[in-house]
């Protein structure tokens, strides 16, 4: 029987400390001792003194990182992404493994950026992997063993859940879990507006409303139940609730919903396209 394998702590390279570079360094760097063994590259030098101070690594340029760890996060903007592999391919090579992030950009991509054999896996993680309720999903490039997946999955694993699938999926995953979280944001800002509407102070609103998306999220996860119907349960005859959800069929919110993820999908793809 094989074991999934514990990230190797001394050898984490984190290039691109922005967004989620911080959500994932600040999950991370909460496993005791951790933080010795992770290197942040930051193109400032102002955000990189931040990240070394709030979370103890330390901060190298990406010679000397990739020179001293062997799993290299990448996690620039997929804008930004072809100059960093350029930089980084002298760098690199098969005993490397390099972690992508970047939305839509495909493995093919970056292994064509790197020394032939170089491992690469496709990462889409969240951001409440600052809270350790991250939703990261893997795909292996040409050249990633189960190995080198497994050793995704325990670097990932550290700050929420985990799934894999092939990599054709990753555009939609991406639509849904990546930016998921701002969509779940987005509602809670405009219920949060009908509550002031309504004439509600606004930090009892915000409390509300925080307090019901998390019991929600906790029934969807832990009841078993499918969302029809726990939102059934919710809908009593001829009563409050059903006049809302008249509301939202009224304005189409389910059909803004489903094309607002495809639009994020569709972006994704356009990500992916080589810009240079
Ligand atoms: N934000 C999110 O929720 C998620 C983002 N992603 C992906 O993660 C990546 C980063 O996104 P996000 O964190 O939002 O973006 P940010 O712009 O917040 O972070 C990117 C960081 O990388 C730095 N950077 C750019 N080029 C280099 C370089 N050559 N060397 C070192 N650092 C560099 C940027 O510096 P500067 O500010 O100077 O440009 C910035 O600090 C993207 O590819 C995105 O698709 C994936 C999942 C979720
Ligand atoms: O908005 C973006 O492009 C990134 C990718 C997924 C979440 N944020």
């Amino acid at each position: 029987m094989t074991s999934t394998p514990d990230l190797q702590l001394t050898g984490l390279a984190l290039v691109g400390g922005g967004k989620i570079g911080e959500a994932l360094l600040s999950g991370l760097t909460r496993r005791p001792g951790a933080a010795a063994g992770i290197v942040v590259v930051e193109r400032s030098a102002d955000r990189a003194a931040e990240l070394v101070g709030t979370y103890g690594v330390r901060s190298l340029d990406l010679a000397a990182a990739a020179a001293a760890c062997r799993v290299v996060l990448v996690a620039v903007k997929p804008q930004d992404v072809d100059a960093l592999l350029a930089d980084l391919a002298p760098h690199v090579g098969p005993d490397h493994l390099v972690v992508s992030v970047a939305a839509g950009v495909p493995t093919a991509r970056v292994e064509a950026a790197l020394p032939a054999g170089t491992p690469v896996v496709r990462v889409m993680p969240n951001t409440p992997a600052l809270v350790d309720e991250g939703m990261s999903v893997l795909s292996a490039g040409a050249h990633a063993t189960p190995a080198h997946l497994d050793e995704a999955e325990a670097l990932l694993s550290a700050v929420g859940q985990v799934r894999r699938v092939p990599e054709k999926q990753q555009d939609a995953v991406t639509a849904l879990s990546g930016s998921g979280p701002a969509y779940f944001f987005y509602l809670v800002e405009a219920m949060v507006d009908a509550g002031i509407l309504l004439g509600l102070p606004r930090a009892l609103a915000a409390d509300l409303i925080v307090q019901t998306a998390l019991g929600a999220a906790t029934m969807l996860r832990d009841s078993g139940e499918h969302p029809v119907q726990l939102r059934e349960a919710v809908t009593s005859p001829g009563g409050t609730t059903i006049a809302a959800i008249r509301e939202l069929e009224r304005h189409g919110v389910r059909a803004a919903l489903i094309a607002a993820i495809e639009a994020a999908h569709d972006r994704s793809v356009e990500l992916g396209r080589r810009t240079g």
